[in-house]
Parts: structure tokens; sequence; C-alpha cells
């Protein structure tokens, strides 16, 4: 027994306080700067709740005209930094090959250090407008194709597919990205985010900040979940394996991807969103593997849920969804990035408004005090 009581991963510590986003897990929802998601998702573009995330409101026209100019004007890549991209090792995994880029942007500004609000917010809008181009790039470029280069021309989710594909697809599947971008632009206190307010809270820099949060994105537990559960789709195969799939799965304690979540314990606030938008997709692509995903996807929710009671999160939908957008799986972590750059920017911003250095407290558990024996006598 413990003389401290300790909360092993921090479950259910207060840190900080945040007025970017709520998390309301007893009534399965969620609010950024007190709009409901799923009103930002449908109602407002992906470019509307960057800026709210930023700004703390909605844009007026005129204001987000201007937001949408600034984030235009700082599109494209530096030639240093596309010959760095290639020099990347074509097998490594795209949020390795992130991680090192953006940490490159970092470099390429002379003032990465400044840290006044003015400055913190023209970085993040660069690392918004230069993310999905790096993203992109490494798609091509992995499969040996020349990076497409940005317009000024095309709207946010639009020029992202652009740049990867050379083509826009139809409305109904560019509104399921965007949507996708809004849910998850940002989600309080997750690992990633957090990990970004640790960085920050040393008074290091935001490029450092976001560099260290992609690395903690990565992993399945967290954003690398998305992927995750596309392999797990693809190794059940079909809609008619999926219950005995996932009956096996539970009976030899497997831990089932794009399920369960730390703060929400019946259901994630964004799934429904998600779901819906991902299905309205699956009907305008219209063929066999589409329906078969979207049928796998139903039956693995609806056993899951019946025998486990855990309910699928936003990567369970999201992973699919992303496939049939004609993304490889590789890709759809570096997806989430291109979105959560304004949760985590938003929070260097915020810690450094009224910083304190993180730095919690250990409880130790090792050998207790003891004499060094001289190398010779050990
Ligand atoms: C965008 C995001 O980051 S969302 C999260 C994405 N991650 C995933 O989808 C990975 C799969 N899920 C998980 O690993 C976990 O649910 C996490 C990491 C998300 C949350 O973990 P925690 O809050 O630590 O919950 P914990 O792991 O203690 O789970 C509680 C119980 O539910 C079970 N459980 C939770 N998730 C799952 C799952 N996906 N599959 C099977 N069992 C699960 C645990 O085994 C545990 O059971 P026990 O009490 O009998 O030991
Ligand atoms: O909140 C979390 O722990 C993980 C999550 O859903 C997110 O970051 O979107």
């Amino acid at each position: 027994m413990s003389e401290v009581e300790v909360q092993y991963g921090l479950a259910g510590v207060y840190a900080d306080d945040t007025a970017i986003s709520k998390v309301m897990p007893e009534i399965n929802s969620l609010t950024y700067r007190g709009y409901k998601v799923q009103d930002l998702a449908t109602q407002c573009r992906f470019e509307e709740t960057a800026y709210l995330i930023w700004n703390g409101e909605l844009p007026t026209q005129s204001q987000l005209d201007a937001f949408n100019a600034a984030e235009k004007k700082e599109r494209g890549l530096s030639g240093d930094l596309y010959k760095v991209m290639g020099l990347f090792n074509p097998k490594a995994h795209p949020m390795d090959t992130l991680r090192t880029a953006i940490s490159f942007l970092g470099q390429e500004d002379e003032t990465a250090d400044d840290s006044s609000p003015e400055a913190l917010m023209e970085k993040s809008i660069r690392m918004y407008a230069k993310i999905p181009e790096i993203v992109a790039a490494t798609y091509r470029l992995r499969n040996g194709k020349q990076p497409i280069p940005t317009t000024k021309d095309l709207a946010f989710s639009e020029n992202f597919f652009h740049m990867c594909f050379g083509e826009v697809p139809a409305p109904e599947i560019v509104k399921c990205f965007d949507i996708s971008m809004t849910l998850y632009a940002e989600h309080s206190f997750n690992a990633s985010t957090f990990t970004a307010r640790t960085i920050a809270s040393s008074t290091s820099d935001i490029y450092s900040a976001v560099t260290g949060a992609v690395g903690s994105l990565k992993g399945p537990l967290h954003g690398g979940a998305n992927e995750a559960v596309m392999y797990m789709l693809k190794e059940v195969g079909s809609a008619e394996k999926a219950k005995d799939w996932m009956l096996d799965a539970l009976a030899t304690k497997k831990k089932i991807m794009g399920f369960g979540h730390r703060v929400y314990r019946s259901g994630d606030s964004r799934v429904p969103t998600m779901t819906e938008a991902y299905k309205k997709m699956v009907d305008v692509i219209g063929t066999d593997e589409a329906k078969k995903y979207w049928e796998m996807s139903r039956i693995l929710d609806e056993t899951m849920v019946a025998e486990k009671g855990i309910y699928p999160n936003l990567d369970f939908p999201a992973g699919p969804a992303y496939y049939l957008m004609g993304f490889e799986i590789p890709m759809f972590t570096p997806i989430f990035v291109v979105s959560r750059i304004t949760g985590w920017t938003a929070h260097v911003m915020e810690q450094l408004a009224n910083n304190k250095l993180i730095r919690p407290l250990s409880h130790y558990v090792g050998e207790g005090q003891r004499e060094v024996t001289p190398i010779a006598a050990r």
C-alpha cells in the first residue's frame, strides 16, 4: 500500500485551466469555445473552426477572408525542406518524417524563440499552412511520385486532395474530410496536447512543442489508432467474418483498436457525426468495397458494445473513411496532425499566456539509499 495517493497515468487529475474546449463525458458532449463540435463540423468549414480555436470567436466573413489570405500566404515549402525530404527513407513511417520536417521548419525560422502573442499566432498559421503540403509531398515521395505544388486557388481541404492526388473528389468526399478535420482539431488535455503544453512550459519554442506532440500522437493508443483500425478491418476481411473475429479477439483478450477512451466511458461525442459522414460517403462511392467496410464497421461496433459495453472512439470511423477517400494507411495519423495543429498551438499559446512550469512529483519505489562499491570489488 502506497503512503501517498498516486494517480497512475494522471487519470482523473486536473492539470490546469483551459478555455479552449470542454469534454463532457457525462452527457457525451464536446464543445470548442462553447460551440457544440457536431454543429461546427456540419455547419462550418474547417477554416472557421481553426479561426475559432485560435481566436475564441467564430469569424465574420471579412475576418475569415483575412484569415484564409494569411494561411494562403504561408503555403509553400522552401527548396531546402524539399531537398531534405528527398533524403528521407521512403520506408520510414510518415509520422517520423513529419516530425523531422516540422523540426526543420523550426530551424528555418530565425525568430523561432519569439513567444510574443503575435509571433505565436504567425507561427501557428505557418505550420497550419505548411503541414498539409509536407504530408501530401511525403505521400507522393514515398510512392516514387513527384510532389504536386500547393495552389492558392483552392480552399484548405480541396487543396490537400489536390496536392495528394492532383484532383479534387466529389463534394461529399471533401465534406467528409472537412468534417474529420473539425472533429480531430481539439480535445483538451489528451496525451499529445499535454506533451505540447509540457514542452512549452519550460518556455521552449512552439516548433519544439509541436515536434514533441507529433511523437506523442504517433502511438497506437492515441492518434496511431486510426491506422491500426484499418489494419484490423483488413485482417477481418469481410462482413461475414466480423462478428466471429470480434468474439475470438475478445476471448483471447486482444485490444480492439478504435474502441475505448480515457475520458468517455459511454461513447465518444464525435463518433455519431463522423459515422454519418462516413456513411454518406459510402453511399456516394457506392462500390462493393465501400459497402463491405461500412458493414464490417457496423458489425464490429455492434458486437463490441453488446459484449463489452466499450464504445468506438473517433479513430474507428475515421480510419476506414480516410481509406475510402484513397489515402494509404500510413498517412492517416499525419492527416490527424493536419487538423490537430490547431488545438496544439492554441494550447501552447494558452500555456504561455499564464505559464507555470509543468513538473509533477514521482513516487519513488526503487532501492533504498546505499553505498557505491568500487568497480574492482563489484
Ligand atoms: C484520438 C484518440 O487518441 S482516441 C484513443 C485511440 N486509441 C485506441 O483506440 C486504442 C485502443 N484503446 C485503448 O487502448 C484504451 O481504451 C485507451 C488507451 C484509449 C484508454 O485507456 P485507459 O483509459 O487506460 O483504459 P483502460 O485500458 O484501463 O481500460 C479499461 C478497461 O477496458 C478495457 N478496454 C479498454 N479499451 C479496450 C479496447 N480497445 N479493447 C479491449 N478492451 C479494452 C481494458 O482492458 C480495461 O479492462 P479491465 O478493467 O478488465 O482491465
Ligand atoms: O482525448 C484523448 O485522450 C484522445 C482523443 O480522443 C483525442 O486526442 O482526440
